[in-house]
């Protein structure tokens, strides 16, 4: 179709691309100010330079969302804009009666997919895909839709139902610090990356009031446990543990203050997301009680001395390892109050590939990572 309107080929070529300027200054001088433009199905021609031009401009004026027919482009607007996101607009759109009519909005999405689970007759399923390259705001945008419904789909009539409703709404919500907690990182590109993918699951019963959620998890990053990126971070419970536990903890778990631990490259790094305290919080009302959450941190602290321990090079790999300096296994077995020590000292460790001195080495290491997550409780109310 543009080239029957334009008369002339997309392909490149002299002409082609003066003829594609052209078009381009004809674009950039139309009356409508480029900002304005809030569906990019408006912008005539399609390239992809008249495109990144209308969401440069809206950037500009401080304009985070453009629609693009049905899928809508959110730019991440790197800085707070808490009136975006305030409850007061959440309900806005959720009483416009024709939201779409509103300025494009995240909210505008998940009111439209509500809407099209309430308005029929029989109920129908509805997905919203959340994809974008690493930092591009996914993990926040997908935080805002379970926000919006959370508020949403929290109507019910009786103070009973109120009540659970208000107490599903709030495991739903805590999922996300303990998620990013247990697998998110520090990465060049992003300071809270999730090292996996994730699929949530929202439960709506037939008045469309929230009854639970849940949420798959696959692809976790698990080598990351034993090998980061230089500039890069482990995940960031292990920091959380480091920085935010108690005296007594850092007694029972072995974790003296200071300690320098090979598998924490850059702790002196203080990220928003170190802060302990909100994922405990998070975990407690996720009915993962105190002693589960100890036996939980107290694995990760033992997997952080794991990291320390080094091997001497074997010839022999039917013979048990060498640990290299003063390390012993009781030590660092100490903060698993396992027999570790005993069991690994007996038996001997694997044997690490020659001029590899640690766990990470025999790849072992993502191993008790796995475990570890595995452990974790489904997220359902
Ligand atoms: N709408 C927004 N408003 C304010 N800040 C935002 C917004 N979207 C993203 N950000 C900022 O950008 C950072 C990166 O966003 P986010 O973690 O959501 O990216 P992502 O696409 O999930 O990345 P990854 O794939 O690495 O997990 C956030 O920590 C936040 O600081």
């Amino acid at each position: 179709m543009l080239q029957q309107v334009y008369g002339h080929s997309s392909g490149s070529g002299a002409q082609g691309g003066e003829s594609l300027r052209e078009d381009l200054r004809e674009f950039l001088s139309g009356e409508a100010p480029l900002h304005q433009l809030d569906d990019l199905t408006k912008v005539n021609p399609v390239t992809l330079e008249t495109v990144l031009r209308c969401l440069q401009a809206r950037y500009a004026a401080d304009t985070f969302y453009t629609n693009a027919g049905c899928t809508l482009v959110a730019l991440n607007p790197f800085k707070p804009v808490p009136q975006l996101y305030s409850p007061a607009l959440m309900r806005e759109y959720h009483a416009a009666p024709q939201p779409q009519k509103l300025k494009p909005h995240i909210f505008t999405v998940g009111e439209q997919t509500y809407r099209n689970v309430k308005s029929l007759t029989e109920p129908v399923n509805q997905s919203v895909i959340v994809s974008g390259e690493s930092g591009a705001g996914k993990t926040w945008t997908s935080r805002c839709l379970m926000k919006f419904f959370a508020v949403v789909a929290a109507s019910p009539t009786s103070w009973e139902s109120h009540r659970i409703t208000e107490r599903i709404e709030q495991r739903i919500l805590n999922s996300n610090p303990v998620m990013e907690a247990f697998g998110n990182a520090c990465t060049l590109r992003n300071n809270n990356s999730s090292r996996f993918g994730k699929f949530i699951q929202l439960q709506l019963n037939r008045a469309q009031q929230m009854t639970g959620a849940a949420v798959q998890t696959y692809l976790l990053e698990k080598t990351r446990v034993a090998c980061q990126a230089s500039s890069e971070r482990n995940f960031h419970i292990f920091y959380q543990i480091c920085k935010g536990a108690s005296t007594d903890e850092r007694l029972q778990w072995h974790l003296p203050e200071g300690a320098a631990f090979s598998w924490l490259p850059n702790p002196e790094r203080t990220l928003e997301e170190d802060c302990f305290e909100v994922t405990r919080e998070a975990m407690l009302h996720l009915g993962i009680d105190t002693p589960t959450q100890n036996n939980i941190f107290q694995v990760l602290a033992g997997l952080l001395h794991l990291g320390n321990i080094r091997f001497a090079d074997s010839e022999d790999e039917a013979q048990p390892c060498q640990l290299m300096g003063d390390a012993k296994c009781e030590d660092r077995a100490g903060a698993w109050g396992s027999g570790f020590g005993h069991s690994a000292r007996e038996q001997g460790p694997p044997c690490p590939q020659k001029g590899q001195h640690g766990w990470d080495g025999g790849g072992e290491a993502g191993r008790p990572g796995v475990g570890m997550w595995k452990a974790m409780p489904s997220v359902k109310p």
